[in-house]
């Protein structure tokens, strides 16, 4: 959306302020209104038609939560959901920003502003948006959701935050079992931000060895060691401008973890060997499958360097525990083996899918990529059956269930919910899509 097309709201209890902004911005844009009390957002919500509001977050004075501008973005947000809406702020930091986009905040600006760059960021806020409101998003990023399916809630809230996050700068901490999708994850968040035309480099901190880390990650120069026969950078030099994303961060041993907390807070490595510091400017993201809490209570992980590192953190769940996602993905890796292996498989039967919600999935992700590769290489069917899958731990009654054993089903699938909520009535009713008395009805026909 052009500037010069847009109207827009500037909610500040402070009066000059709002005069210095209407008197910069009425030249360049086609409305500005101006209001000192929050209370009448509601009000102007419904009488004007604004395409952005610059809200300040901190309306009464003193007061430096930023609760109150909050407060007010839910109820904008609420009202018209697709309002770009500008935080501003005097006490501005990283982490509060960062709240504001993850709660719905398309950007923010620092009080007091130059006039640039409340202009730039006004922009870049509206040139994000096509006519009709939606985000646009860039061809890496596109391509990057194409290969990422996500039907379930609790997946879909993690690439909501992932979204608003990713433009941010902020470092991320991913977490989640092995094969749950990480990696993917971090090279999502680098496509859509401002660094995605840059390098994204991954370093598998599991894989390498102890003596390897540090001219791994911070290079080394020509004679530093035995086998340094040349000067090298390390990954972190790699990802000049761009993203560095370090996997199993949990692997990296305590002298190190002080090392890269020194390199996060100066924004300098210096290669083994060597003295003289070289400057990176690189965003950090991390992932592991390790519960770093607990290595924090027991001195493995240095509390100050998870500060650093999970300014946000995100959780991808296991597999087992977002059963909607599974045959999505399921026909997603069908249709890519079967073009791969050209093999005439067309689907994926119905007791097969139920088997395999049935499964716990321990390798997650990648454990069923696998099995539906080893299945379409293997299958006589154009129709996939629950025998084209071998699965360790499906129980032989739920395997072998066809369509038609549907109270075998009822059964398999109430106890498998009232494991998964702990014999929490309320919740296994709710997540079965039964009401408390339906439930217990059917406990007493099976016996349970
Ligand atoms: N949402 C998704 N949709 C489709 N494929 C996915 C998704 N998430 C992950 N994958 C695929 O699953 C496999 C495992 O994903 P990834 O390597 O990102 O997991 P990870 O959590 O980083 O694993 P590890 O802990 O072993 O490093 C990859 O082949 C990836 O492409």
């Amino acid at each position: 959306m052009q500037l010069s097309e847009t109207k827009l709201l500037i909610v500040d209890d402070d009066v000059d302020v709002l005069s210095a902004a209407k008197l910069l911005l009425k030249r360049h844009l086609k409305q500005v209104d101006i209001e000192k009390n929050p209370e009448k957002i509601p009000f102007l919500l419904n009488n004007g038609e604004y395409d952005c509001i610059l809200l300040d977050m901190n309306f009464t004075r003193d007061v430096s939560s930023g609760r109150e501008g909050f407060q007010w973005l839910d109820r904008i947000l609420d009202h018209s959901p697709k309002m770009t809406v500008i935080m501003v702020t005097a006490y501005g930091d990283v982490e509060m920003a960062v709240r504001a986009i993850k709660a719905g905040a398309t950007d923010f600006v620092l009080k007091p502003w130059e006039n640039d760059k409340l202009l730039a960021t006004l922009k870049k806020a509206l040139s994000g948006k096509s006519t009709d409101g939606e985000m646009v998003e860039t061809v890496a990023a596109k391509a990057s959701k194409n290969n990422l399916v996500a039907q379930s809630e609790s997946m879909r809230y993690v690439l909501d935050t992932a979204e608003r996050v990713a433009p941010t700068d902020a470092n991320v901490l991913i977490l989640g079992d092995n094969g749950t999708g990480k990696t993917q994850l971090a090279k999502y968040i680098h496509d859509l931000s401002q660094r995605s035309q840059k390098p994204f480099v991954c370093v598998d901190l599991g894989a390498l060895s102890e003596n390897l880390f540090e001219s791994e990650l911070f290079g080394h120069v020509k004679g530093a060691f035995t086998d340094a026969r040349d000067d090298r950078p390390g990954r972190f030099e790699e990802a000049q401008g761009g993203t560095i994303f370090l996997d199993e961060i949990g692997n990296l041993p305590l002298a190190l973890q002080s090392k890269l907390l020194t390199v996060i807070q100066e924004r300098q490595v210096t290669r083994v060997g060597s003295n003289r510091p070289v400057t990176v400017d690189v965003r950090l993201l991390c992932a592991t499958n390790r519960d770093i809490d607990k290595m924090v209570s027991q001195n493995e992980f240095r509390q100050d360097l998870l500060y650093r590192i999970n300014t946000i953190e995100l959780e991808l769940p296991p597999l087992r525990e977002r059963p909607d996602d599974i045959a999505p993905l399921a026909e997603y890796y069908l249709k890519e083996f079967r073009k791969k292996y050209n093999r005439p498989v067309t689907s994926i039967s119905t007791p097969l899918l139920k088997k395999m919600q049935l499964y716990d999935w321990p390798g997650n992700i990648r454990e069923l990529q696998h099995a539906i590769e080893r299945a379409v290489i293997l299958s006589q069917e154009k129709i996939l059956q629950p025998d084209d899958m071998f699965l360790k731990n499906v129980s032989p009654d739920a395997a072998s269930a066809t369509a038609y054993d549907l109270e075998d089903m009822e059964k398999t699938m109430i106890l498998k919910a009232l494991k998964r909520f702990n014999g929490n009535i309320t919740d296994t009713a709710r997540e079965l899509g039964l009401s408390r008395a339906a439930l217990y009805r059917r406990l007493e026909k099976y016996g349970l």
